[in-house]
């Protein structure tokens, strides 16, 4: 259970974490802080101010309030070991540069948007402005209900800079436009802000070019998103280390392994104490395609005294096929022997997040450990790890890996 501080806990989004926590069995708001602390009778103790809760044990603070809040927060989490998740926008450069002095010393969250559809479009807008960017016009519309403080909305700030960081900060800010010597010019980066009604929140990047134009919008068709995105950056948070984190670290998390597949139709051989020449080694390979046999785990020693070990596995359907084009390499080296492996299984773990991800590859053997499954053959890129281990042991494997990655 997550122990939250609630900061603007009476305000629009401080009443909707309220409730989006009161039916999350995994953190309770166990205090709330408001100006005017008594204007609604919340189900937990609510103070005036921060300070007010000294004797109320918590892991993390959630702040939907105002810039103003913040030096009270980060003080008393400081003081108190809490991670602090803050949403609110509006931020000046004095603010930023005290949220980076605290991330020294606690676990900080910042997003202008919890809910995952505006960070996916930040990265959409990143890719497109990579390839459009210089030669297509890009602005940004976003459009609030008719009490938002701050304009534009952290959001749309949050967007012009994610694009202007791929054209390396090579556009200006225009925040409207009015006159009649207007007229936009390429270096820009416009940003315009529409003030309505109820709307939870809309943005939309426009990228105009010549004859066509690509827009993406992302609407927020309710505050509940942005509860359920800050009650998970609390609960990503608390426990990490002091550091600055945001929606990117929690979605790499969440994709840091997505994915766990078994394959059990492939032989892996080994060829033991062959000279280490490129020539030898591609023939190795050559020959085997030469006999239209698909290799696909390859896995080489360092070198030793002019000698390497080469793993490889195929269809087990070609074994024979493979030990036969394999024979001729005897000859190489005096101690040449190959060693062949049937009854394996290849379990894949992928996940697009896990090049990011310190200690995937820690889990699957520390997890494979516990039930002394030993691995025959490893190999890894940017997005998977597959092991060789015995067919034997795949089921308990599976099981063991399913556990420990929640899949
Ligand atoms: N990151 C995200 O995903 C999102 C961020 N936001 C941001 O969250 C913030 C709050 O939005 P919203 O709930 O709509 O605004 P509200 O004005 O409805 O709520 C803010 C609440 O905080 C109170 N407050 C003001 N100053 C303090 C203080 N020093 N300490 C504690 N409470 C204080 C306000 O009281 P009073 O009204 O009396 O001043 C009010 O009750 C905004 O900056 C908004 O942009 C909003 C939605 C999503
Ligand atoms: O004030 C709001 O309501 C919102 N504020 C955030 C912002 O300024 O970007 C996020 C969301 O759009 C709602």
């Amino acid at each position: 259970m997550i122990n939250i501080i609630l900061n603007g806990c009476n305000g629009r989004m401080g009443q909707v974490v309220a409730k989006t926590a009161a039916s999350d069995p995994e953190v309770a708001i166990v205090a709330g802080v408001d100006k005017f602390p008594d204007a609604i009778n919340n189900p937990f103790p609510t103070c005036g101010a921060l300070a007010q809760c000294a004797d109320i044990s918590a892991d993390a603070i959630i702040d939907f309030s105002r810039p103003e809040a913040l030096p009270s927060i980060l003080d008393y989490a400081k003081e108190h070991h809490l991670a602090v998740v803050i949403a609110t926008t509006g931020m000046n450069d004095e603010n930023r540069a005290a949220i980076a002095r605290a991330a020294d010393e606690i676990a900080v969250f910042t997003s202008s948007n919890m809910s995952l559809g505006v960070n996916v479009l930040i990265d959409l807008a990143r890719r497109a402005a990579s390839v459009l960017g210089n030669a297509f016009d890009i602005e940004i519309i976003e459009k609030h209900h008719n009490q938002k403080e701050d304009a534009p909305s952290g959001t749309a700030l949050s967007i012009a800079e994610a694009i202007n960081q791929v054209l390396l900060d090579r556009k200006r800010f225009t925040y409207g436009r009015y006159g009649t010597s207007a007229k936009r010019s390429a270096d820009e980066i416009g940003i315009h802000a529409i003030r309505g009604g109820t709307m939870a929140g809309e943005h939309s990047v426009i990228l105009a070019g010549h004859d066509e134009v690509l827009e993406l919008t992302h609407t927020a068709q309710s505050r509940d998103i942005f509860a359920v995105g800050a009650l998970n950056a609390a609960k990503f948070i608390v426990n990490k280390p002091a550091g600055l984190y945001n929606m990117v670290d929690l979605m790499l998390e969440k994709s840091a392994v997505t994915n766990l597949y078994v394959s059990n139709e492939e032989a892996m051989i080994t060829l033991n104490a062959i000279p280490h020449s490129a020539r030898i080694i591609a023939d190795v390979f050559n020959s085997l395609a030469d006999k239209h046999i698909n290799v696909d785990m390859i896995s080489q020693t360092t070198p030793v005294e002019g000698l390497v070990n080469i793993s490889f596995t195929i269809p087990e359907t070609d074994l024979n096929d493979a030990i036969n084009a394999m024979s001729r390499f005897k000859k190489q080296s005096d101690s040449f022997r190959i060693d062949v492996f049937g009854g394996i299984s290849k379990l894949t773990i992928e996940g697009s997040g896990m090049e990011r991800q310190p200690g995937i590859a820690a889990k699957i053997f520390d997890v494979l450990a516990q039930d002394d499954i030993r691995i025959k053959l490893i190999t890894t890129s940017e997005t998977k790890i597959s092991c060789v281990i015995d067919r034997e042991q795949e089921e308990a494997a599976m099981t063991l890996l399913r556990q420990a990655f929640n899949l």
